[in-house]
């Protein structure tokens, strides 16, 4: 099949390469001429595990190809799958100016009968504004479809080739048939398609998105409250989440979600509910909760240093929003510095990937280095914001021999506290005992491998 991705982001290039890979002739297009240019040149714009060999394979195989002419990428397609921005306006609503102007632009350009795809995520009604669009200017047979991506960055190509469900809402049976053909080779393993009307589909982007932001706020609130009552939330997740009715993943404690997706996704889903009426009380509550999380490594911080932290040196490892990838919005990490840097204290950072695009908004306000033990040179403390999987099995004497003082603000959970103990480090994580340079090692629990759960 010929098919066109409007938009060469996370989405769009992973769409674009996925599709290419399965034999189709793919052609992507995007007004990023920098980005565009790279492309052609065989260079990944992002971060993505994996994607980097895929790409290359389908460029070189003729299946992947790249333009900035919207007139050209559209040529003799017959899907149009839009995987635009849809970031969040001022009142919180999703802002469809990207998707609508490039609708208008498809109007007038397309000839033939093409099925033209919302793989943004966007709010309910938006199937319906694009098909509207799209008549404007076009004389010809169209269809609009909703078609929600739910890959997760970092494992972005793993998600969509075996994704969990796809879903597809459409009321026109001739755009039914060519969907289901081009999604069968991603569900060959009997992953369900779920064909359903547009709204039911755009719902569903939402509803998946906030529901899983709402396990977040969860566990956090339970982790807090686990702080005060001296239980332990990795217990307690384990205890719950081997329960099936509530599942074991995305059930991990932590300085908050962050990321293009939950954060913006809840507001618009917010503002969704509002537009109708509707006061979607949970999810305020999810989105207060995240607000605070992101920052409740401060006051711990500032309660080590007894209120003062000026001219401290602190060291952070991870700055991407989650590991395995290159993105930074909404990262906690860039809250977390802005908090620290208000207070006076000296900053310096790594992450394997995202230490580029950091640079970008924090320039010289904070000191970049290539390797996480360089980090802790002279540090008075190590604060963890990223779980990268090198961050977790670390060089303990190399930390120690490094850094000013054995203090280390963990908000991920990524070390054991009882190893903590041994070495001797003040240790304060989310949801767990606080290890002080006083605490004694204690009996050890084991965990059973069936136990490691999967985030
Ligand atoms: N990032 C994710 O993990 C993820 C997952 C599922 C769904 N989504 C949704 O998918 C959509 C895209 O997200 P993303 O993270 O890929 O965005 P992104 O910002 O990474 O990429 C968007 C791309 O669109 C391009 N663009 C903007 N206007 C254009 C135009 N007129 N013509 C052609 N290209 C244009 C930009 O230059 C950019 O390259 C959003 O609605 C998002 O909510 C994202
Ligand atoms: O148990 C958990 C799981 C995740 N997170 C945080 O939640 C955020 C989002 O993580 P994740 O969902 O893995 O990454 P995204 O790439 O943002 O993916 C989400 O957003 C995408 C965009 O809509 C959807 O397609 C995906 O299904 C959805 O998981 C990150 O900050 C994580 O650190 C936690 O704090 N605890």
């Amino acid at each position: 099949m010929k098919i066109t991705v409007v938009g060469t982001g996370y989405v769009g290039l992973v769409t674009g390469t996925c599709f290419a890979e399965t034999g189709n002739f793919v052609t992507c297009v995007d007004i990023d001429e920098q980005k565009v240019c790279k492309m052609k040149e065989g260079i990944v714009p992002i971060y993505e595990p994996g994607l980097d060999i895929m790409f290359e394979r389908n460029i070189n195989e003729g299946r992947l190809t790249f333009t900035t002419k919207l007139e050209d990428a559209i040529e003799g397609a017959e899907v149009i799958f839009l995987a635009l921005p849809t970031p969040p306006g001022a009142d919180g609503a999703a802002d469809l100016s990207f998707i609508l102007k490039v609708a208008e632009q498809l109007g007038s350009l397309i000839k033939d009968y093409v099925v033209v795809i919302d793989k943004s995520t966007v709010p309910v009604g938006t199937a319906k504004k694009v098909r509207q669009k799209i008549a404007m200017n076009c004389n010809c047979e169209f269809d609009v479809v909703s078609n929600p991506e739910f890959l997760r960055e970092g494992v972005a190509i793993e998600d969509f080739m075996k994704p969990d469900r796809v879903v597809i809402g459409t009321s026109s049976e001739r755009a039914k048939k060519l969907m289901e053909k081009l999604y069968a080779p991603f569900v060959m393993q009997g992953n369900p398609i779920h064909i359903m009307d547009e709204e039911s589909a755009e719902l569903t982007k939402y509803a998946a998105n906030a529901f899983l932001a709402m396990k977040i706020s969860f566990m956090n609130e339970i982790a807090n409250l686990c702080e005060k009552v001296g239980a332990n939330v990795d217990m307690v997740r384990m205890g719950i989440g081997t329960d099936k009715r509530i599942g074991n993943r995305f059930l991990f404690a932590g300085v908050g979600y962050g990321g293009s997706c939950f954060p913006k996704d809840v507001k618009a889903l917010v503002k969704t509910a509002k537009d109708n009426n509707y006061d979607f009380k949970i999810l305020n509550a999810v989105e207060d909760i995240n607000e605070i999380q992101k920052t409740i490594m401060i006051p711990k911080i500032k309660n080590f240093f007894k209120g003062n932290l000026m001219g401290k040196r602190i060291a952070i490892w991870g700055l991407a929003f989650k590991p395995n990838t290159d993105d930074i919005r909404e990262a906690p990490a860039l809250y977390i510095i802005n908090s620290l840097l208000a207070e006076g204290t000296e900053i310096v950072a790594f992450d394997p990937e995202a230490m580029d695009n950091v640079k970008k908004i924090m320039g010289d306000r904070i000191t970049f280095v290539d390797n996480q033990y360089d980090a802790l040179l002279k540090a008075d403390a190590l604060v963890i914001v990223t779980e990268w999987p090198a961050f977790r099995t670390p060089d303990f004497p190399k930390m120690i021999q490094r850094m000013n003082a054995k203090v280390i603000f963990d908000g991920r959970n990524v070390f054991k506290t009882e190893q903590m103990k041994e070495l001797g480090f003040h240790y304060e994580s989310i949801g767990r005992e606080k290890v002080t340079r006083d605490s004694k090692p204690g009996e050890k629990i084991t965990i059973s491998k069936d136990k490691i759960i999967e985030n």
